[in-house]
C-alpha cells in the first residue's frame, strides 16, 4: 500500500534481496557516485525505460527518510519546485513495508526524469526502520539522505495529535508517555516517544553511510527561514540554488510559510489541513519530564551531527 498524504495536492507522475549487494547497474543518476556501476543496456520501450524525450523511470538518488512529523512534506513540496528534481508525491514505504515487491516495482512508481534530474521520494518511517539503512545501501551506497528533525517533545505531541484526530478514544498523551510517571519512567516502547530518540536511530545509519551523505534539516528553521533551509538542501543535492525567498510568503491564516510561484500565474499554495494542526494541550509538568528525558539523546545527536538544534 502506498500512503497518500492528504496534504499533498500534486501527484507525480527481480525482487530486492537482503544481502550487501553492489548498487544496481545504472542507478547512478546525476549525483556523482563513488562506486557508480556502468549504465544498463538500453531496454525496449515496453520495459521501464521510457522515450528519451519523456525521460526514464530511475531509482531515487536521494531520499527524505524522516522523521515523521518533522516537516518532511514541506521539504518535499518545496524541493520539487526545482526544475532539476522530480519527486514521487505518495509515500511508497518501499524500504519498510513493501521491500518484498522488489526494486523493479519500486522503480516503476517513480516519475520519469531526464539525465539532468534527480529522482526523490519521501517516507518518514525509514529513519526508524532497522533494515532501511542496509536496504538503501544495497540499492546504492551513494544515495543521498535527508532527515528533517524537530524538537522531539513537540514532535511527539504532533504525532499524538495526528493519531487522536483519527482515533479519538485513545488514552491521554500523559498516560501513554510513562511506564511509571511518579518514578519518571518514560515508555520508550511507545513509538511517539521512540521516534524522537534521534541519536539512537542515527547510529544504524552511520553503520552504512558517512555523515557527509546525510543532510539534516531543522524543522524549526524550515518554518522561520524556509529559503535558508532549502538553500542548504539544494547545496547538499548539488543543484543550483533555484528555490529562494522569492518562492515563499508567510500565510498568516495558516501560520506557516507557503509556496508562491513568482514566475507563473499559478496561485499560491499552502500544505493541507493535516499539516499545522493545533496541538493537544499537555500537562506542562509532563513536557518538562520529557525534555529531561530527551536531553542526553539530544546532546548526543548534536555531537554526532556537529550541529546544535537548540531544543530546550
Ligand atoms: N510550510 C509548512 N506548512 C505546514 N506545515 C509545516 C510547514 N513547514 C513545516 N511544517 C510542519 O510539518 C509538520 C508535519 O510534518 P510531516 O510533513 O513530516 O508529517 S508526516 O510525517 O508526513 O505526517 C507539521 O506539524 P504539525 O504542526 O504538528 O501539524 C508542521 O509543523
Amino acid at each position: 500500500m502506498l500512503t497518500r498524504d492528504p496534504s499533498q495536492d500534486r501527484g507525480a507522475g527481480g525482487n530486492a534481496r537482503e544481502s550487501n549487494l553492489q548498487p544496481p547497474r545504472g542507478s547512478c543518476g546525476r549525483i556523482p557516485l563513488r562506486t557508480c556501476a556502468p549504465p544498463a543496456p538500453r531496454l525496449p520501450a515496453s520495459n521501464h525505460s521510457g522515450s528519451p524525450k519523456l525521460g526514464t523511470k530511475r531509482l531515487p538518488q536521494a531520499l527524505i527518510v524522516g522523521v515523521k512529523k518533522g516537516g518532511t512534506r514541506a521539504v518535499l513540496e518545496f524541493i520539487r519546485v526545482h526544475p532539476d528534481v522530480r519527486a514521487l508525491g505518495t509515500e511508497p514505504h518501499f524500504f519498510d513495508r513493501n521491500y518484498g515487491r522488489g526494486l523493479d516495482w519500486y522503480r516503476s512508481l517513480m516519475p520519469r526524469t531526464l539525465e539532468t534530474q534527480i529522482t526523490l521520494e519521501k517516507t518518514p518511517s525509514y529513519f526508524v526502520t532497522q533494515e532501511a539503512p542496509r536496504r538503501i545501501f544495497n540499492m546504492s551506497r551513494d544515495t543521498k539522505l535527508i532527515v528533517v528533525v524537530r524538537n522531539p517533545v513537540t514532535r511527539a505531541i504532533s504525532d499524538y495529535t495526528q493519531t487522536l484526530s483519527k482515533k479519538p478514544d485513545i488514552p491521554t498523551f500523559e498516560g501513554l508517555s510513562f511506564r511509571n510517571r511518579s518514578l519518571g519512567l518514560v515508555d520508550v516502547s511507545w513509538n511517539a516517544i521512540r521516534i524522537g530518540m534521534y541519536a539512537l536511530h542515527l547510529e544504524s545509519w552511520l553503520r552504512y553511510f558517512p555523515l557527509a551523505q546525510i543532510h539534516f534539516v531543522s524543522g524549526e528553521r524550515l518554518i522561520t527561514d524556509p529559503a535558508g533551509e532549502m538553500g542548504r538542501v539544494q547545496d547538499f543535492l548539488g543543484i543550483k540554488r533555484f528555490i529562494t525567498d522569492k518562492h515563499f510568503y508567510f500565510n498568516k491564516t495558516k501560520g506557516f510559510p507557503c509556496l508562491k510561484k513568482p514566475e507563473s500565474s499559478v496561485s499560491p499554495r499552502c500544505l493541507g489541513k493535516s499539516k499545522g494542526r493545533t496541538h493537544v494541550q499537555i500537562d506542562p509538568e509532563v513536557i518538562d519530564q520529557l525534555r529531561e528525558f530527551y536531553r542526553p539523546y539530544n546532546i548526543k545527536f548534536y555531537e554526532t551531527v556537529g550541529q546544535d538544534f537548540r531544543w530546550e
